[in-house]
């Protein structure tokens, strides 16, 4: 009798054993699968390694504000464009190498000494599509550096109220990555002149952006350089313009560099050996960069047209034929080129990076500088329909 009751204890207590057992894992199973946190933190760990990845640099620490930023990061292997791939523009390219790629290539040579201490803002300005944007992507892949493109209107839409942080992000990951290059395009409309209608986070923005910018001036261990752009230099902040000490101008091709330009867009492609590119120059009097690559493209579809037709008729052709002056030629009869954004840079010249001349009173400036206030009008209100804060 007492031998069966102790074999019935030590059953219970086993049963009860187990089934303590088992009430734990599924407590600590479904804990795991309600911790909100699990899920994302392995994603921005799996995210962190692929952007490590992307980057070409070592995982480093970061925090959820850099995440965001890291996905506007370039890795300077995978920019396609080089100073080569750029027509013309020859003082401008090398006066960039000696300021922007070789402080960030080879710091040690301008260690020695306070002249020449690395820059750490440069300006490209001129009308739209003369390069500016290709010159930066350039500048980041000779010099091995990271390409940040900071997308303002885009931290303001998708992360207003943490926007300020952000752009301390910016700051803090070009430092974990550098050398890196902060590009900012169309600069005037985040750091143009301040207005009253402003929205109070843009103008935090501004403050936060200058006062981290001024911090990188002064470290002389920091390899990161921002590069601004813009269509408007004259709607630029007195502030900023003194921070960007080096200003370039990105004007309108002359005959000579339109030459080169065409040279290198057709460079690789399947053209006819007798092509004239100086007389087709000639015939592009203010074309831009990109008005000669839209010319380009629209001039290669004669040759496909061509084919289709002889198929049509029955005739069949490996490939298209090569493209021919002829296809130039008739590409420019039938072409218009996009200057509207170019007659609206025209009249602004740049005499010293803080002296700007102002176009003079015509019609068009008016009424474009009416449509400048709508817009942005527009946007400010925008601003004050959004969300108040959204975490990343
Ligand atoms: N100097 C150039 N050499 C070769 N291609 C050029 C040149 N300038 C412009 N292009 C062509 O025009 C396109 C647009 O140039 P890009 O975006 O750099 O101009 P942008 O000055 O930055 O214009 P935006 O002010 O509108 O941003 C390039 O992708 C390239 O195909």
């Amino acid at each position: 009798m007492g031998g069966s009751s102790e074999t019935k204890f030590l059953q219970d207590l086993l049963l009860y054993a187990a089934s303590a057992a088992l009430s734990c894992l599924v407590l600590f199973a479904g804990l795991r699968h309600l911790d909100p946190n699990r899920e994302a933190s392995k994603k921005v760990l799996e995210h962190k390694k692929e952007i490590a990845k992307r980057l070409g640099r070592p995982l480093i620490q970061t925090n959820p504000y850099e995440d965001v930023i890291a996905c506007d990061v370039i890795n300077p292997d995978h920019i396609d464009v080089e100073f080569n791939s750029i027509g013309g523009l020859e003082t401008i390219k090398q006066a960039l190498f000696e300021l922007v790629i070789l402080p960030l290539k080879r710091p040690d040579l301008f260690s020695h000494g306070k002249l020449l201490g690395p820059q750490k803002g440069v300006l490209l300005y001129g009308p739209p599509g003369t390069g500016k944007t290709m010159l930066a992507k350039a500048i980041a892949k000779e010099s091995g550096a990271v390409f940040i493109n900071v997308r303002i209107s885009n931290l303001m839409s998708k992360w207003f109220g943490d926007a300020q942080k952000l752009v301390a992000a910016v700051f803090s990951l070009a430092y974990k990555l550098q050398p890196a290059i902060i590009f900012i395009d169309e600069v005037d409309s985040f750091l143009g002149q301040r207005r009253t209608t402003d929205h109070e986070a843009l103008l935090n923005m501004k403050t936060e952006f200058m006062a981290l910018w001024d911090g990188f001036t002064t470290d002389q261990n920091a390899r990161v350089m921002v590069l601004a752009a813009t269509n408007r230099p004259s709607e630029l902040d007195e502030a900023i313009l003194r921070r960007l000490p080096q200003a370039f101008e990105i004007g309108i091709p002359d005959q000579r560099e339109r030459t080169e330009i065409l040279k290198v867009i057709l460079k690789g492609e399947r053209v006819e050996d007798n092509i004239e590119f100086g007389h087709i120059a000639g015939l592009c009097e203010g074309y831009t960069g990109s008005d000669l690559f839209d010319l380009c493209k629209k001039a290669a579809y004669f040759p496909i047209r061509e084919l289709l037709d002889e198929e049509k008729k029955g005739k069949r052709s490996p490939a298209p034929r090569p493209l021919s002056q002829l296809d130039l030629e008739k590409a420019i009869a039938t072409s218009q080129k996009t200057k509207v954004a170019a007659s609206e840079y025209a009249g602004f010249s740049l005499q010293s990076p803080s002296r700007w001349s102002v176009p003079g009173d015509s019609g068009d400036s008016q009424i474009q500088a009416a449509i400048n206030v709508f817009s942005k009008l527009v946007v400010s209100h925008m601003i004050n329909l959004q969300p108040e804060s959204q975490d990343p």
